[in-house]
């Protein structure tokens, strides 16, 4: 398990990280979200000893990360992908980090099988690709087999199969009953892997929920149609307690309700339907309305002359 107790951090003026309380629960995936700058790897590089909090705390498995003795064996971190030592092999570099930690050779293969780095395991790690090194920074994480993994966008330039392998790879630890801490800039991402959700914008903690829930509450179901009578279906849809409008284009809009049972709708009042498409607003708008008040960084496109 990891906690979080009311972690603050301040760089000078400026307030990384604000009065943040959560928990991590094991044999649960929990992704972190939030936008640019929103805190998350200043919150990650606490949990892990990286960074000093301003106040607060952050605990994994009961402990500050500085009391842990063999802290690979307890909590295994992706945090930098280029964190490695570029001359050094991938073989080197796992063999390194096991040595310190008391961790036997024989794990080194095994890690590396695991991530599908075997047959580049002698090449330098300056010589691989963006993905490449994700995979060798999963590897070290999972090096000393530990309970609490915490991944910085872990799926950061991997290819689609790469991206598929690292969603399994989280599901199949929680399912081992592992703490399983990730970070994203993807909702649509997050949604089909993790169980729970901890979404902070400007250090500040905005939602704490499992997804379900966050889905249930955000992703909501409509039907746009085209039909020969617009005010014939507005008046049925209203007459069974759906709520509709109507487009500028005269298309009517019903809010939770399936094509099926606008389909009936029309049918049953003989209304003519030339055109029906179902609507779904993503994950991804939901959590970008959430954070659109509190986002640091901003593009700002320049209006066409
Ligand atoms: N060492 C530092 N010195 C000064 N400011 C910092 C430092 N590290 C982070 N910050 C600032 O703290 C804020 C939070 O940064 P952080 O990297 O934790 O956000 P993030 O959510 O991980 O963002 P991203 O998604 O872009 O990686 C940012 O405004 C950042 O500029």
């Amino acid at each position: 398990m990891i906690q979080i107790e009311k972690l603050s951090k301040r760089y000078g003026d400026k307030v990384a990280v604000n009065d943040l309380t959560f928990t991590v629960a094991p044999g649960k995936v929990t992704g972190f979200l939030g936008p640019n700058g929103a805190g998350k790897s200043t919150t990650m590089r606490m949990v892990l000893g990286l960074d000093r909090p301003s106040a607060g705390r952050a605990l994994v498995d009961g402990r500050p990360y500085a009391e842990l003795s063999q802290p690979l064996r307890t909590v295994g971190a992706l945090l930098d992908a280029k964190g490695t030592h570029g001359a050094r092999s991938a073989y080197q570099h796992l063999r390194a980090l096991a040595a310190s930690n008391g961790i036997p050779d024989s794990r080194v293969g095994e890690v590396l099988g695991k991530v599908g780095l075997s047959s580049v395991s002698h090449q330098r790690a300056r010589s691989f690709s963006l993905g490449m090194g994700q995979r060798l920074g999963i590897a070290a994480a999972l090096l000393g087999n530990p309970k609490i993994v915490v991944l910085d966008e872990p799926v950061n330039g991997l290819d689609p199969e790469g991206v598929v392998w690292v969603r399994e790879l989280m599901k199949q630890l929680a399912a081992d009953g592992c703490t399983v801490l990730v970070s994203s800039h993807l909702m649509n991402e997050m949604a089909v892997t993790a169980d729970h959700l901890v979404i902070i914008a400007k250090g500040r903690l905005l939602v704490d929920s499992a997804m379900k829930d966050f889905i249930a509450q955000h992703s909501c179901h409509g039907v746009l149609t085209r039909v020969a009578n617009p005010q014939g279906l507005q008046d049925a849809l209203a007459a069974e307690g759906i709520r509709n409008t109507r487009l500028p284009d005269g298309r009517i809009e019903a809010m939770e309700v399936s094509v099926e049972e606008v389909g009936r709708i029309a049918h049953s009042q003989q209304i003519a339907v030339y055109e029906m498409a179902p609507q779904t607003a993503s994950l991804e708008e939901a959590f970008m309305k959430l954070t659109s008040q509190q986002t640091e960084y901003r593009a700002v496109l320049e209006a066409k002359q």
